[in-house]
Protein backbone atom coordinates (compact mmCIF):
# COMPACT_ATOMS: atom_id res chain seq x y z
CA UNK A 1 0.00 0.00 0.00
CA UNK A 2 1.28 3.77 -0.67
CA UNK A 3 -0.17 6.75 -0.46
CA UNK A 4 1.36 9.95 -2.16
CA UNK A 5 0.69 13.44 -1.53
CA UNK A 6 1.45 16.14 -4.30
CA UNK A 7 1.05 19.86 -3.91
CA UNK A 8 -1.75 19.99 -1.91
CA UNK A 9 -2.62 23.58 -1.50
CA UNK A 10 -6.28 23.79 -0.12
CA UNK A 11 -8.22 27.51 1.58
CA UNK A 12 -11.95 26.38 3.13
CA UNK A 13 -13.01 29.58 0.70
CA UNK A 14 -12.12 31.18 -2.54
CA UNK A 15 -9.92 34.56 -2.33
CA UNK A 16 -9.21 33.40 1.38
CA UNK A 17 -5.84 32.66 2.88
CA UNK A 18 -4.51 28.92 1.83
CA UNK A 19 -4.96 26.75 4.89
CA UNK A 20 -2.30 23.83 3.47
CA UNK A 21 0.04 25.48 1.25
CA UNK A 22 2.02 22.67 -1.69
CA UNK A 23 1.97 19.94 0.95
CA UNK A 24 3.88 16.64 -0.44
CA UNK A 25 4.47 13.50 1.59
CA UNK A 26 4.45 9.70 0.99
CA UNK A 27 3.90 6.89 3.41
CA UNK A 28 4.58 3.38 2.43
CA UNK A 29 3.72 0.23 4.80
CA UNK A 30 5.22 0.28 8.22
CA UNK A 31 5.14 3.89 8.27
CA UNK A 32 4.16 5.40 11.42
CA UNK A 33 4.07 8.97 10.72
CA UNK A 34 3.72 11.74 13.07
CA UNK A 35 2.23 15.13 12.01
CA UNK A 36 3.57 17.37 14.31
CA UNK A 37 2.18 21.38 14.00
CA UNK A 38 0.37 23.84 16.71
CA UNK A 39 -3.39 24.37 17.03
CA UNK A 40 -4.78 25.65 13.58
CA UNK A 41 -1.88 24.97 11.12
CA UNK A 42 -4.27 22.56 8.90
CA UNK A 43 -3.53 18.87 10.32
CA UNK A 44 -7.16 18.17 10.60
CA UNK A 45 -7.66 19.47 7.16
CA UNK A 46 -5.04 17.78 5.38
CA UNK A 47 -6.58 14.44 6.58
CA UNK A 48 -10.11 15.54 5.38
CA UNK A 49 -8.22 16.19 2.14
CA UNK A 50 -6.79 13.26 2.08
CA UNK A 51 -9.66 11.33 3.12
CA UNK A 52 -11.55 12.78 0.04
CA UNK A 53 -14.37 14.42 2.74
CA UNK A 54 -12.53 18.15 0.75
CA UNK A 55 -11.96 17.49 -2.59
CA UNK A 56 -11.63 20.97 -4.12
CA UNK A 57 -7.89 21.54 -3.74
CA UNK A 58 -4.82 21.85 -5.85
CA UNK A 59 -2.52 19.16 -5.83
CA UNK A 60 -2.87 15.37 -5.74
CA UNK A 61 -3.52 12.56 -3.72
CA UNK A 62 -2.79 9.12 -4.62
CA UNK A 63 -4.31 6.10 -3.07
CA UNK A 64 -2.24 2.47 -4.49
CA UNK A 65 -1.23 5.03 -7.59
CA UNK A 66 -5.13 6.16 -7.95
CA UNK A 67 -6.19 9.62 -7.28
CA UNK A 68 -8.23 9.78 -4.71
CA UNK A 69 -10.91 12.01 -6.50
CA UNK A 70 -11.58 9.11 -8.78
CA UNK A 71 -12.58 6.98 -6.02
CA UNK A 72 -16.09 6.50 -3.54
CA UNK A 73 -15.93 7.10 0.20
CA UNK A 74 -17.06 3.21 0.10
CA UNK A 75 -14.02 2.57 -1.83
CA UNK A 76 -11.50 4.83 0.01
CA UNK A 77 -13.13 3.23 3.37
CA UNK A 78 -11.85 0.03 2.14
CA UNK A 79 -8.18 1.33 2.13
CA UNK A 80 -8.44 3.86 5.01
CA UNK A 81 -10.09 3.75 8.18
CA UNK A 82 -10.12 7.33 9.86
CA UNK A 83 -10.38 7.86 14.04
CA UNK A 84 -12.12 11.85 13.63
CA UNK A 85 -10.92 14.46 16.24
CA UNK A 86 -14.22 15.25 17.74
CA UNK A 87 -15.88 12.15 19.77
CA UNK A 88 -19.35 14.16 19.85
CA UNK A 89 -22.01 12.13 19.29
CA UNK A 90 -24.58 13.01 16.67
CA UNK A 91 -26.70 9.81 17.30
CA UNK A 92 -27.33 8.04 20.77
CA UNK A 93 -26.34 4.23 19.13
CA UNK A 94 -24.63 1.75 21.55
CA UNK A 95 -21.08 1.56 21.27
CA UNK A 96 -21.47 -1.85 19.66
CA UNK A 97 -23.54 0.06 17.06
CA UNK A 98 -20.82 2.25 16.61
CA UNK A 99 -17.93 -0.15 16.60
CA UNK A 100 -20.22 -1.95 13.97
CA UNK A 101 -19.91 0.85 11.60
CA UNK A 102 -16.27 0.07 11.30
CA UNK A 103 -17.50 -3.17 9.01
CA UNK A 104 -20.48 -1.46 7.24
CA UNK A 105 -18.54 -2.23 3.82
CA UNK A 106 -19.41 -5.86 4.70
CA UNK A 107 -22.92 -5.63 6.10
CA UNK A 108 -25.74 -3.15 6.26
CA UNK A 109 -26.19 -1.18 9.08
CA UNK A 110 -29.97 -1.79 8.39
CA UNK A 111 -30.01 -4.80 8.98
CA UNK A 112 -29.42 -7.85 11.82
CA UNK A 113 -25.76 -8.21 12.20
CA UNK A 114 -24.39 -11.46 12.08
CA UNK A 115 -22.85 -13.02 15.38
CA UNK A 116 -19.70 -13.48 13.54
CA UNK A 117 -19.45 -9.39 13.24
CA UNK A 118 -20.81 -8.56 17.17
CA UNK A 119 -18.38 -11.06 17.77
CA UNK A 120 -15.47 -9.05 15.80
CA UNK A 121 -16.44 -5.77 17.50
CA UNK A 122 -16.55 -7.46 20.95
CA UNK A 123 -13.17 -8.70 20.68
CA UNK A 124 -11.66 -4.94 19.18
CA UNK A 125 -13.73 -3.32 22.37
CA UNK A 126 -12.47 -6.24 24.64
CA UNK A 127 -8.99 -5.50 23.60
CA UNK A 128 -9.49 -1.60 24.19
CA UNK A 129 -11.02 -2.62 27.89
CA UNK A 130 -14.25 -1.38 26.71
CA UNK A 131 -16.17 -4.59 26.51
CA UNK A 132 -18.27 -4.01 29.59
CA UNK A 133 -20.02 -0.43 27.14
CA UNK A 134 -21.26 -2.58 24.72
CA UNK A 135 -24.78 -1.61 25.47
CA UNK A 136 -24.12 1.88 26.70
CA UNK A 137 -25.47 4.55 24.45
CA UNK A 138 -22.57 6.50 23.26
CA UNK A 139 -23.23 10.01 24.05
CA UNK A 140 -23.51 8.61 27.86
CA UNK A 141 -20.00 7.95 27.97
CA UNK A 142 -16.80 9.85 28.78
CA UNK A 143 -14.97 11.13 26.15
CA UNK A 144 -12.07 8.90 26.62
CA UNK A 145 -14.52 6.00 26.16
CA UNK A 146 -15.50 7.58 23.01
CA UNK A 147 -12.44 7.75 21.98
CA UNK A 148 -11.40 4.40 22.50
CA UNK A 149 -15.11 3.28 20.77
CA UNK A 150 -13.45 5.16 17.64
CA UNK A 151 -10.22 3.20 18.05
CA UNK A 152 -12.02 0.13 17.86
CA UNK A 153 -14.37 1.19 14.66
CA UNK A 154 -11.52 1.56 12.70
CA UNK A 155 -9.79 -1.42 13.83
CA UNK A 156 -12.76 -3.77 12.93
CA UNK A 157 -11.94 -1.78 9.06
CA UNK A 158 -9.16 -3.26 8.87
CA UNK A 159 -7.92 -0.82 6.53
CA UNK A 160 -4.36 -1.04 5.73
CA UNK A 161 -3.76 2.95 6.26
CA UNK A 162 -4.82 4.25 9.75
CA UNK A 163 -5.62 8.07 10.09
CA UNK A 164 -5.55 9.00 13.29
CA UNK A 165 -6.42 12.73 14.23
CA UNK A 166 -4.64 12.95 18.15
CA UNK A 167 -5.87 9.28 18.95
CA UNK A 168 -4.47 9.98 22.71
CA UNK A 169 -6.09 13.48 23.26
CA UNK A 170 -8.66 12.10 25.67
CA UNK A 171 -6.81 9.22 27.08
CA UNK A 172 -5.80 8.76 30.38
CA UNK A 173 -1.85 7.71 31.27
CA UNK A 174 -2.72 4.12 30.79
CA UNK A 175 -4.61 3.96 28.42
CA UNK A 176 -2.13 6.47 26.20
CA UNK A 177 0.53 3.87 26.14
CA UNK A 178 -1.89 0.85 25.39
CA UNK A 179 -3.12 2.81 22.49
CA UNK A 180 0.21 4.07 21.19
CA UNK A 181 1.62 0.44 21.82
CA UNK A 182 -1.57 -1.06 19.82
CA UNK A 183 -0.48 1.26 17.05
CA UNK A 184 2.99 0.45 16.85
CA UNK A 185 1.94 -3.00 16.58
CA UNK A 186 -0.04 -2.19 13.47
CA UNK A 187 2.76 -0.62 11.99
CA UNK A 188 5.22 -3.55 12.86
CA UNK A 189 2.26 -5.55 11.14
CA UNK A 190 3.24 -3.29 7.89
CA UNK A 191 -0.10 -0.85 8.28
CA UNK A 192 0.32 2.38 7.35
CA UNK A 193 -0.51 4.98 10.47
CA UNK A 194 -0.56 8.74 10.42
CA UNK A 195 -1.35 10.99 13.37
CA UNK A 196 -1.88 13.93 15.03
CA UNK A 197 -0.61 14.45 18.01
CA UNK A 198 0.39 16.95 20.24
CA UNK A 199 2.59 14.44 22.40
CA UNK A 200 6.22 15.13 21.19
CA UNK A 201 6.80 12.44 23.62
CA UNK A 202 5.01 10.20 21.27
CA UNK A 203 5.95 11.26 18.31
CA UNK A 204 9.26 11.48 19.42
CA UNK A 205 9.81 7.52 20.93
CA UNK A 206 7.01 5.77 18.57
CA UNK A 207 7.23 7.38 15.15
CA UNK A 208 9.93 6.39 12.18
CA UNK A 209 9.04 9.63 10.83
CA UNK A 210 7.89 13.23 11.77
CA UNK A 211 6.11 15.84 9.26
CA UNK A 212 6.10 19.09 10.79
CA UNK A 213 3.47 21.84 9.80
CA UNK A 214 3.74 24.97 10.26
CA UNK A 215 1.62 27.98 8.32
CA UNK A 216 -0.51 25.05 6.26
CA UNK A 217 3.25 24.02 5.10
CA UNK A 218 5.86 21.31 5.56
CA UNK A 219 8.28 22.53 7.11
CA UNK A 220 10.55 19.29 8.13
CA UNK A 221 9.58 15.80 7.33
CA UNK A 222 12.08 12.99 8.34
CA UNK A 223 13.19 10.90 11.54
CA UNK A 224 11.90 12.37 14.77
CA UNK A 225 15.81 12.65 15.49
CA UNK A 226 16.08 14.87 12.77
CA UNK A 227 13.10 16.72 12.66
CA UNK A 228 12.41 17.55 16.47
CA UNK A 229 15.58 19.68 17.51
CA UNK A 230 15.92 22.00 20.08
CA UNK A 231 16.36 24.68 17.21
CA UNK A 232 12.99 23.75 15.20
CA UNK A 233 10.76 23.21 18.57
CA UNK A 234 11.85 26.70 19.60
CA UNK A 235 11.00 28.41 16.26
CA UNK A 236 7.64 26.33 15.88
CA UNK A 237 6.41 26.55 19.55
CA UNK A 238 7.92 29.27 20.88
CA UNK A 239 9.58 26.96 23.48
CA UNK A 240 13.14 25.62 24.94
CA UNK A 241 13.42 22.63 25.10
CA UNK A 242 15.53 19.80 26.54
CA UNK A 243 15.68 16.74 24.10
CA UNK A 244 18.44 15.45 26.34
CA UNK A 245 16.29 12.71 28.49
CA UNK A 246 15.62 10.67 24.61
CA UNK A 247 19.19 10.67 23.85
CA UNK A 248 19.81 7.52 25.60
CA UNK A 249 16.82 5.91 24.20
CA UNK A 250 16.86 2.73 21.80
CA UNK A 251 14.28 4.23 19.67
CA UNK A 252 13.29 1.42 18.06
CA UNK A 253 9.53 0.30 17.87
CA UNK A 254 9.48 -2.53 20.00
CA UNK A 255 11.93 -1.57 22.90
CA UNK A 256 10.11 1.45 23.60
CA UNK A 257 6.70 -0.73 24.70
CA UNK A 258 6.40 -0.32 28.18
CA UNK A 259 5.95 -4.25 29.31
CA UNK A 260 2.83 -5.68 29.84
CA UNK A 261 2.03 -5.54 33.86
N1 LIG B 1 -14.86 24.31 8.17
C1 LIG B 1 -13.99 25.31 8.21
N2 LIG B 1 -14.24 26.49 7.59
C2 LIG B 1 -13.35 27.50 7.59
N3 LIG B 1 -12.15 27.44 8.20
C3 LIG B 1 -11.84 26.31 8.85
C4 LIG B 1 -12.72 25.18 8.89
N4 LIG B 1 -12.14 24.20 9.59
C5 LIG B 1 -10.94 24.66 9.98
N5 LIG B 1 -10.75 25.94 9.54
C6 LIG B 1 -9.57 26.75 9.74
O1 LIG B 1 -8.50 26.14 9.03
C7 LIG B 1 -7.28 26.24 9.77
C8 LIG B 1 -6.71 24.84 9.98
O2 LIG B 1 -7.58 24.12 10.83
P1 LIG B 1 -7.30 22.60 11.21
O3 LIG B 1 -8.46 22.12 12.01
O4 LIG B 1 -6.94 21.88 9.99
O5 LIG B 1 -6.01 22.78 12.12
P2 LIG B 1 -5.24 21.71 13.05
O6 LIG B 1 -3.79 21.84 12.71
O7 LIG B 1 -5.86 20.38 12.92
O8 LIG B 1 -5.50 22.33 14.49
P3 LIG B 1 -5.60 21.65 15.96
O9 LIG B 1 -4.21 21.19 16.32
O10 LIG B 1 -6.02 22.80 16.81
O11 LIG B 1 -6.61 20.56 15.91
C9 LIG B 1 -7.63 26.98 11.06
O12 LIG B 1 -7.27 28.33 10.90
C10 LIG B 1 -9.11 26.80 11.18
O13 LIG B 1 -9.69 27.91 11.86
Amino acid sequence: MTLEVENLTFSYEKNLRDVLCDVSFSAKDGDLLAVLGPNGVGKSTMFRCILGFLRNYTGSVFLEGADIKTLDHKQIAKKIAYIPQSTFPVFNFTVLDVVLMGLTNQISILSEPKQQHVDEAYEAMKSLGIAHLKNAGYGEISGGERQLALIARALVQKAKILIMDEPTANLDYGNQWRVMRRIVNLANDGYIVILSTHNPDHAFLYANRVLMIQGGKVIADGPPEDVMTPDLIRDVYGVSVCIEDYENVNRTHKICIPRDE
